[in-house]
């Protein structure tokens, strides 16, 4: 195999010290209003110190600015945290991108080791067993087993002929491929969802660009209210009020705490769905998942267990078993679903044979919009097995018999197919539908949250309601087609509603794209991961849950330290200003509001000061690893939310300013 390992990355503490002072630099710090307005601040009180006579004015100058470089030190870091954390996701990623070479096949059909950077859109390459897959490509000759492993968690291999796509990062394992390049190099599939976990194209989403916006606008009015309290006071009081003080109360009142926050918490979503090997397309998709209205889940695979076995046959009257097994074999025979395989099996054990049946014919393969498989005999005759009413539409009459069998089929859960020769059914074979373990009480969450579970399946009514009440699903839409699905997205959108799908399918690509969330299989068609705005790389349909539980929570985070940072600014409010005023004749009466009993203005503010800058590290943990909530629906939280973090926010203040206070007073500073 020509790989190099990839280049040895620099220590993590180091790019994290690093990151948290470069994030410093006035030009990235504009983009966070409230924190800018802090560093401004910070710049002033240096300039304060630096050009102030020594006494005890300049060394509280000082101090004031020690606190605030804390202050903003903390919140660079927050977001150089969650991005460093974010990095380590996105080394699962970068395992499988070791620099390949490629075989470029030239003009007269020769080939040549070639660089995989420098390969191009509509280059052909040679690809052997063995070698690793050095570019997004499209297979134009050859057949092959393709370990995908890499890119998709899934261990088995997959088999790769023309027209199959094939990824960078996967590897041949037999034969040999003529592969036509169909990304640049450095845009592959790949290389995309890396820099999408790194955070390296990370935007700001729409929610929180309206959060930081009225962030700053509140940012702004404490500003002018601070900048028109220096003459108010001077002017009713004949009391000058210190430059220092002011900057240091401006800091106290506007939100910092959130604003220090903000970006760790969003970075910290993206993170958490990376953790469950989910690549978000956007920091958006996983805001949305937060304020899914309706949920669409298939049955096989995401409710119930996804290898569905035959366990019985039930012939109509006139039909022996054997005759229904043997029929069902040749409808199954070229059949590689699960399904397929396990009547093929059913078959054998009841004819006990297991050599091949003798019959030549072109297979016929299963589709979710024919919803049959089977195969057309070299004599003309038509072989099929399939959803029973696609069956019986085929056939034109059914007898009662088979409709009778398929039903008994449906009320104990399994999904029945109907088997027939051109317009003659035989019977119908039971397949087991088993429920996931786990899933009733996660569909309960669900509800509990106001979010509406729909299966949308392309099984038979009968069955769909018996598995969806067994797991406690909202609603069902039985023998739905994959345009079926499309326009139930649209019908619920139309609504105002938001939607949630999963789909692997090229077939499912459409509805992947017109859902709100789509959440494509990693194994699934290049056309259905390009359509959706998030790819579950183990590829495990019930993914979809956890994603919902991520971008509620990111929702909630970020709630609850908004709604933290700003009762904690109100508090602050309580604590600085009757101490700022204590030697204001004319204001005396703002000392009533001095429940703290502070000693002095100056230990007051320094107080204040140092809770404020705290409460920032104090908080991460929050931020990065997301706040706890109990499943509710979305106003109920809201209302939660705001009394636990808002009533926790005002009292807390009050402790840890009156705290710092004392430990300042042993030190003589208060
Ligand atoms: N291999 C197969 N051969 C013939 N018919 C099949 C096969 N697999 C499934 N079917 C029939 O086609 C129907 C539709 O299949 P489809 O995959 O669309 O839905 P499903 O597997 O039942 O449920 P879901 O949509 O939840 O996956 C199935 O309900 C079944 O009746
Ligand atoms: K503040
Ligand atoms: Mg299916």
């Amino acid at each position: 195999m020509r790989t190099q390992p990839a280049a040895s990355r620099p220590s993590r503490f180091g790019e994290l010290v690093r990151d948290t002072l470069v994030k410093l630099d006035p030009r990235a710090m504009v983009h966070n209003p409230v924190m800018f307005v802090v560093e401004v601040g910070t710049a002033v009180t240096l300039w304060l110190t630096m050009f102030s006579s020594p006494g005890p004015q300049r060394a509280y100058d000082g101090l004031v600015t020690a606190i605030l470089v804390m202050t903003l030190l903390f919140a660079t870091f927050a977001e150089a945290y969650a991005e460093s954390r974010g990095r380590a996701q996105a080394d699962f990623l970068r395992q499988s991108r070791a620099t390949a070479q490629a075989r470029v096949v030239q003009g007269d059909g020769t080939w040549e080791w070639t660089e995989g950077t420098a390969l191009q859109r509509g280059m052909r390459i040679r690809i052997e067993a063995g070698d690793v897959v050095p570019g997004d490509g499209v297979v134009l000759e050859g057949v092959g087993a393709m370990d995908e492993s890499a890119i998709t968690g899934e261990s088995a291999s997959v088999i790769k002929s023309p027209g199959d796509s094939v990824t960078a990062g996967t590897a041949l394992l037999s034969d040999t491929l003529l592969v036509e390049i169909t990304a640049e190099a450095g845009q592959t599939f790949l290389d995309r969802m890396i820099a999408l976990v790194e955070g390296a194209e990370r935007q700001k989403t729409p929610n929180e660009i309206a959060l930081s916006a009225l962030l700053g606008v509140l940012t702004l009015i404490f500003v002018l209210v601070v900048v028109t309290l220096g003459p108010i006071t001077l002017y009713y009081g004949k009391h000058v009020v210190n430059i220092t003080t002011l900057v240091a109360l401006l800091v106290c009142l506007i939100p910092t705490t959130i604003g220090a926050l903000l970006s760790a918490i969003g970075i910290a979503g993206m993170n958490r769905v990376a953790k469950i090997h989910v690549v978000a397309k956007s920091g958006r998709a996983v805001e949305v998942c937060g304020d899914i209205d309706t949920l669409i889940l298939d049955k096989t695979g995401t409710i119930t267990m996804g290898n569905r076995m035959a366990t019985e046959f039930l012939p109509v009257p006139g039909v022996s078993l054997e005759e229904l097994a043997e029929i069902a074999w040749m409808a199954s025979d070229t059949d590689t679903t699960p399904e397929g395989r396990s009547v093929v099996e059913l078959a054998q054990h009841i004819l006990q044979r297991t050599q091949a049946l003798a019959f030549s014919g072109e297979s016929v393969p299963f589709s979710a919009n024919t919803r049959m498989s089977g195969v057309d005999l070299a004599d003309g005759r038509r072989v099929r097995k399939g959803a029973v009413d696609a069956i019986v539409k085929m056939v034109g009459q059914a007898p009662t018999a088979l409709e009778e069998a398929a039903e008994r089929v449906a009320r104990a859960g399994g999904t029945p197919l109907a088997v027939a020769v051109d317009n003659r059914a035989l019977g119908i074979i039971r397949l087991k539908d088993v429920v996931k373990p786990g899933l009733k009480e996660r569909f309960a969450n669900f509800r509990a949250m106001g979010i509406r579970t729909v299966m949308a399946t392309g099984d038979n009514p009968i069955t769909a309601r018996v598995i969806a009440d067994e797991a406690g699903i909202d609603e069902v839409l039985a023998e739905v087609t994959p345009e079926g699905k499309l326009a139930l997205i649209q019908k619920e959108q139309s609504q105002g509603k938001l939607v949630a799908m999963t789909g692997d399918g090229t077939n499912d690509a459409p509805a992947l794209a017109q859902a709100d969330v789509g959440l494509a299989m990693g194994v699934g068609t290049m056309a259905a991961k390009e359509a959706g705005n998030m790819v579950d790389l183990d590829s495990n349909p019930t993914k979809l849950l956890d994603v919902v539980e991520v971008g509620k929570q990111l929702l909630i985070t970020r709630g609850a330290l908004t709604t933290f940072s700003i009762s904690n600014d109100v508090a602050k409010y309580f604590a600085i200003v009757p101490a700022m005023f204590a030697g204001v004749p004319l204001l005396h009466g703002l000392s009533a509001l001095n429940i703290m009993d502070l000693k002095t203005p100056q230990g007051a503010i320094l107080s204040a000061l140092i809770f404020n800058a705290l409460i920032i590290p104090a908080l991460i943990p929050f931020a990065v690893r997301g706040v706890k909530y109990r499943p509710q629906s979305a106003d109920r939280l809201l209302l939660r939310n705001i009394f636990n973090w808002g009533v926790i926010g005002v009292i807390i203040p009050f402790v840890g300013i009156w705290g710092i206070d004392h430990v300042l007073g042993l030190f003589g500073l208060a």
